[in-house]
């Protein structure tokens, strides 16, 4: 049993994940007592551990090596096995066991608008910004969650459009720990 959570903050590229990860962990660190949450990045992971078998030009990106990539996740999450406190930041949920995670969030921008300028002020390509458009439109990140993680409560989706939405979502996430601390008698850890 481990002493914290492990959350995966998932959704569309651009949604705001890693700046939600980064107010999580700024909360967690300065709550009191504070809570020792780790960011994992498996955008760091894919570069540095190179779990990926090239670059595809069409769509701008690396093209992942998922089944190396999960065994680096898993090494990292299982080092922690008894601790948790993973804050894991990517964009999708494929590959992760349902074990290693124990809330998913998956953050959603409707305002197709917004998303569009934030991936378009990134210098992406027409078709790139289209098919995240598209991803985020059909809800895709958060159904391939839904499908894996079933029980109740265990996928959230919160909307990431406005800058107030970071911090909001950040305290939520943080509120939530506390509460899993709680029901599984971890209430006086920090
Ligand atoms: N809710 C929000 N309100 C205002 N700006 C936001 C919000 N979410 C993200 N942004 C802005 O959008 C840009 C992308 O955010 P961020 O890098 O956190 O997204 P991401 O989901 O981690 O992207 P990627 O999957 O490509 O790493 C940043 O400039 C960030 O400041």
């Amino acid at each position: 049993m481990r002493s914290l959570p492990n959350i995966l903050i998932a959704g569309t590229p651009g949604v705001g994940k890693t700046t939600t990860c980064n107010e999580i962990l700024s909360l967690a660190s300065q709550a009191s007592p504070p809570l020792n949450l780790k960011h994992l990045s498996i955008n760091d992971i894919v570069k540095e551990r190179t779990c990926h078998t090239g670059y595809d030009e069409e769509l701008q990106t690396l093209i992942v090596d998922e089944d190396k990539l999960m065994d680096e996740v898993e090494k990292e999450i299982a080092d922690g096995e008894g601790e948790g406190g993973w804050v894991i930041d990517w964009h999708s949920t494929a590959g992760f066991a349902v074990r290693w995670v124990d809330l998913v969030v998956v953050l959603r921008c409707e305002e197709t608008k917004v998303l569009f300028d934030r991936l378009s002020s990134r210098g992406y390509k027409d078709e790139k910004v289209q098919e995240n458009m598209d991803a985020e439109i059909f809800g895709v990140v958060s159904e391939e969650a839904k499908e894996a993680w079933d029980e109740e409560g265990q996928v959230v989706e919160l909307r990431s459009v406005a800058a107030e939405d970071i911090e909001e979502n950040a305290e939520r996430v943080v509120a939530w720990v506390r509460n899993w601390m709680k029901y599984h008698g971890q209430g006086s850890t920090g």
